[in-house]
């Protein structure tokens, strides 16, 4: 058994724990990094990485037969499944070198390719290794949760750790859970050339602002994807290429193959929490507002700590517990100005308070503007005028924005600038965008906020005119 002694031992090389690992060594501490599956973690191999590049396929496959409107003519994609999933691989291994073992091991980090398990609260075992460390960062994400729905273990069935290998066409793809991974899954699926159903138990991109996702779920519709709602599956039968979902209103759904995207587990049953003292909660570890568990000397960050499950938010984390970890200063993790983005097309977006949010917190004095891309002239020069932007307004500050449309994840950066540094809507509407640019919609928003203000002023109105009359 080799004995290592570190100032931090991180268990998990994904985003959290490579945002660690990178950070802490080069700012001078001992770093030892645990990994027990693939460097990089789920964003890069099963998630992020993986499903956007299918996406990409998907809208290459889908501009070729929606050409026409363009003046170029429609054609019907040859479509080779195998061959958007090779693409898909190539694009992991491009971005894998920056998570590599090499990478880290060029930054002075110990990389270990095993599985660690807590000894005690200080120690963690990981093959022949035994780490004693002053502080500890757990970042070891989540899996996909797989319920047990009767019948589930007599199918086969794939979830994100195996849709992304699958090299033959599903003709019918069944996709329970209407979450992210269900919908730009189902997209993904049907522009390629699948029956997409999703078997949703509840509402669709419940998580969403309703009117948002209702311009998402429109579209899907019209590609052709069935969305059952309301429709929690409850009854699984079938074989390889014919598999039946039963949902508990007796709705029957059949297809070739089945997709499992109902939510994630933390990945916790490994690390003998119990041995360190460290608390789990029902949706991971039990973490303060500075990422500490039960144990003081141990962080949790990203997937495992059960908060908002994105890569964004694992490597925010990750800069939140360097600064106290390193330096000991006071620090705490905020979410008002997380943003998340679903990457359909049109891609759906929120930052801070979704409308209902707002309302409930701030009642009255919510302002909600809004501006539709219907008016936005770039989104009509290139067809993408589905769509729109709200901002939730209080005291002349935005607390929230929704953004559906053309772009909306891109379009969400600026008011994530605006949210995490407390900016008033005057400052984002002082910004000039450039013409046309689909950017336009966010300083639009901005505008809408102060046109009653200016436009329909009696005082501006009078004030206008008294001036206009002395001025040569
Ligand atoms: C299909 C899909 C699409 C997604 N798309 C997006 C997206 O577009 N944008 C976005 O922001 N987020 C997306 N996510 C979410 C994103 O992937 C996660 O939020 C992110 O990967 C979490 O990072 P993490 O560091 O917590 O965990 P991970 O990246 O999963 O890393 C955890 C690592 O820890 C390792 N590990 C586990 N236990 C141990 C142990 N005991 N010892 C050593 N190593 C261990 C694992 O092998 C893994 O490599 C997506 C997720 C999925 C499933
Ligand atoms: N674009 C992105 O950033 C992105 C993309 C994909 C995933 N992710 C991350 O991964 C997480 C997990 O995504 P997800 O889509 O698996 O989870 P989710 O929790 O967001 O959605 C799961 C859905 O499955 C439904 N469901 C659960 N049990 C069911 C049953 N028996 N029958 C029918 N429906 C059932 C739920 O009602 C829910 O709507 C997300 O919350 C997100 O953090 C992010």
């Amino acid at each position: 058994m080799e004995q290592i002694k570190t100032d931090i031992l991180v268990i998990g090389a994904g985003s959290g724990g490579l945002s660690v690992a990178a950070g802490a060594s080069q700012m001078g501490a001992g770093v030892v990094l645990l990994e027990g599956h693939k460097m990089g973690g789920d964003c890069l191999n099963f998630g992020c990485v993986p499903s956007k590049a299918l996406i990409a396929s998907g809208k290459a496959a889908y501009g070729q037969s929606h050409a026409a409107a363009y003046g170029v003519a429609d054609v019907m994609p040859q479509i080779d499944y195998a061959a958007a999933k090779d693409h898909v691989h190539d694009v992991i291994t491009q971005i894998a070198p920056v998570d590599s073992q090499e990478r880290f091991e060029g930054f002075g980090v110990r990389v270990i390719r095993e599985y660690g398990q807590f000894l005690s609260p200080s120690q963690v075992q990981a093959g022949d290794h035994v780490i004693t460390a002053r502080r500890v960062v757990i970042a070891t994400g989540s899996s996909p949760l797989v319920p047990p729905i009767p019948g589930l273990d007599g199918v086969p069935y794939d979830t994100n750790e195996t849709i992304f290998d699958l090299r033959d066409k599903p003709d019918h793809l069944l996709i329970i859970g209407g979450g992210p991974i269900g919908m730009e899954m189902a997209q993904a699926h049907i522009r390629l050339g699948c029956k997409v159903t999703v078997i949703e138990g509840m509402k669709a991109l419940g998580k969403d602002d309703p009117e948002a996702a209702a311009v998402v779920l429109d579209t899907l519709r019209n590609e052709g994807v069935e969305i059952a709602e309301d429709a929690l599956a409850a009854q699984i039968r079938g074989q390889a290429g014919a598999i039946e979902v039963a949902a508990q209103d007796g709705r029957i759904f059949k297809g070739s193959h089945l997709l499992m995207a109902v939510g994630r587990k933390a990945n916790t049953d490994t690390l003998a929490l119990e041995k360190a003292g460290i608390e789990t909660t029902r949706t991971g570890i039990q973490v303060d507002a500075a990422l500490r568990t039960s144990n003081k000397k141990v962080y949790a960050i990203g997937d495992v700590a059960g908060g908002l499950q994105f890569t964004h938010v694992a490597g925010y984390q990750a800069g939140i517990i360097i600064r106290s970890a390193l330096f000991g200063l006071p620090s705490k993790a905020k979410t008002a100005h997380i943003p998340w983005a679903t990457y359909t097309d049109p891609e759906l977006s929120q930052v801070g308070l979704t409308e209902a949010q707002a309302k409930e917190r701030h009642g009255e004095t919510v302002e909600v503007v809004r501006f539709d891309y219907h008016h936005n002239d770039r989104a009509i020069a290139e067809r993408k005028t589905a769509g729109f932007i709200k901002v939730m307004v209080v005291k002349g500050r935005p607390v929230g924005v929704t953004i559906v449309g053309y772009q909306a994840g891109e379009l969400i950066n600026l008011w994530s600038l605006a949210l995490a540094n407390n900016l008033k809507m005057s400052q984002v509407a002082a910004m000039v965008s450039p013409y046309p640019t689909i950017g336009e919609v966010n300083k639009r928003a901005a505008g809408a906020y102060f046109t009653p203000r200016l436009f329909e002023n009696q005082t501006v109105k009078r004030v206008v005119r008294f001036v206009q009359r002395w001025i040569p």
